[in-house]
């Protein structure tokens, strides 16, 4: 197991994650898949470690954005079909056919070159992306669409295994958006042949909250992580949530100071009277970011300020009295009665809640919980 040698780290509850995927399960029509989306690190928690943990509750299908993180999984031991959600190169088909990795297709274009240059012996698993309304990726009418199934039905190793759209608005009230596109989708359906063996449009909030109109697989992210789609929607979620991630600190220097004496870069912040001042060694190069100056965090159960311009590796918080070096502070989670939630962050930070755990960088080690205890430490810093 890693170890590390700074006192800051992030800690993930796999037990969360497991009971987040088991929960959704449970809730979905019977045979409906679950493909955990572990894109970005999964959001930041331990791309291998979600993944396993989701597949053990139910996952059968992973999602990551680009070939490079399927790479990484495979090369982690991560055998479950991976799907790239994004864009790949068509000069990449082998390497992912030779990992069972699927792509997702959209452009008549890709499939020519892809077809010129593959000739190896594995099959080739596709996911024809259909774009309903996102604007982002995706196929938008009839004839390019059949000029893909002809080049797919033409090559003796291009497998046509999944036909899939994405959503834009899933996460709002107003469901008119939603209703148009999940209309598009089913009219696009209708330009295939017949449909694959997988269908697939819901994220989590879609899945949540229209699980009749899943088909026959979700692509379960933001929720499989304990956090909801959007504050709007929040309320309107079948089952609680569990919030898989925390990050913490221990103060490593407490000083006092006199009224009149400064904090930090550009001495922005003036001690009004004599305060004790605690600095923590955690900074914006590790995606505790320079807007979070005012923002709070939590030492013995109560929240204090963040004084004072946040640093590249350190900054600077208020304390109630002279606290002892090496005392815990969190800065997302609990501590007695408080919580800082990962939501009051991004609220904060005026983002949305996806963007926080995706933020915390690589130099934070992650430390893995399951079954309550601790299962693995991974520090990317000086273990990569
Ligand atoms: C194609 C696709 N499917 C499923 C998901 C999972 O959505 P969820 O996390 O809401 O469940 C995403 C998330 N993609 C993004 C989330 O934020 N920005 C994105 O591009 C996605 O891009």
């Amino acid at each position: 197991m890693d170890d590390f040698h700074r006192d800051t780290w992030a800690e993930i509850d796999l037990d969360a994650i497991h009971d987040n995927v088991a929960n959704l399960r449970r809730f979905l029509p019977d045979g409906t898949r679950v493909m955990a989306v572990v894109k970005a690190n999964a959001y930041g928690h331990g791309d291998a470690q979600v993944a396993e943990t989701a597949l053990e509750a139910g996952a059968s299908y992973l999602a990551v954005a680009f070939l490079d993180e399927a790479l990484a999984l495979r090369k982690k031991g991560v055998n479950a079909p991976i799907l790239v959600l994004g864009a790949s190169r068509p000069m990449d088909v082998a390497l992912a056919a030779r990992h069972r990795i699927a792509l997702t297709v959209f452009r008549a274009d890709w499939l020519e070159q892809a077809s010129s240059v593959y000739t190896g012996p594995d099959p080739v698993y596709l996911h024809l992306k259909m774009d309903t309304g996102m604007g982002r990726l995706g196929v938008k009418d009839g004839e390019e669409t059949k000029r893909i199934m002809t080049l797919i039905n033409r090559h003796p190793r291009f497998i046509l295994e999944g036909a899939y759209t994405h959503f834009a608005t899933a996460d709002e009230l107003n469901t008119d958006y939603l209703s148009y596109q999940y209309s598009r989708f089913l009219h696009m359906l209708e330009w295939l042949p017949a449909r694959p063996p997988l269908v697939h449009c819901a994220n989590s909030a879609a899945a949540l909250r229209f699980p009749d109109r899943a088909f026959n697989m979700v692509r379960f992210g933001i929720s499989m992580y304990g956090l909801a789609p959007s504050t709007d929607i929040k309320p309107l979620l079948p089952y609680e949530l569990k919030e898989a991630f925390s990050l913490h600190s221990r103060l490593v220097h407490v000083k006092k100071l006199q009224p009149g004496e400064k904090v930090s870069y550009g001495a922005t912040y003036t001690a009004k009277a004599e305060e004790w001042i605690g600095t923590i060694p955690i900074g914006y190069a590790d995606g505790w970011l320079r807007r979070l100056q005012h923002f709070h965090v939590l030492v013995n159960g109560q929240k204090v300020p963040i004084v004072g311009r946040i640093c590249m590796d350190q900054c600077m918080i208020r304390l109630p009295e002279p606290l002892p070096i090496g005392t815990k502070v969190t800065l997302i989670g609990h501590q007695g009665d408080e919580t800082i939630s990962i939501d009051d962050v991004a609220r904060h930070l005026g983002t949305i809640n996806y963007e926080v755990p995706c933020t915390i960088s690589y130099r934070v080690p992650r430390i893995f919980f399951r079954n309550k205890r601790i299962m693995e430490l991974r520090n990317a810093v000086c273990h990569g």
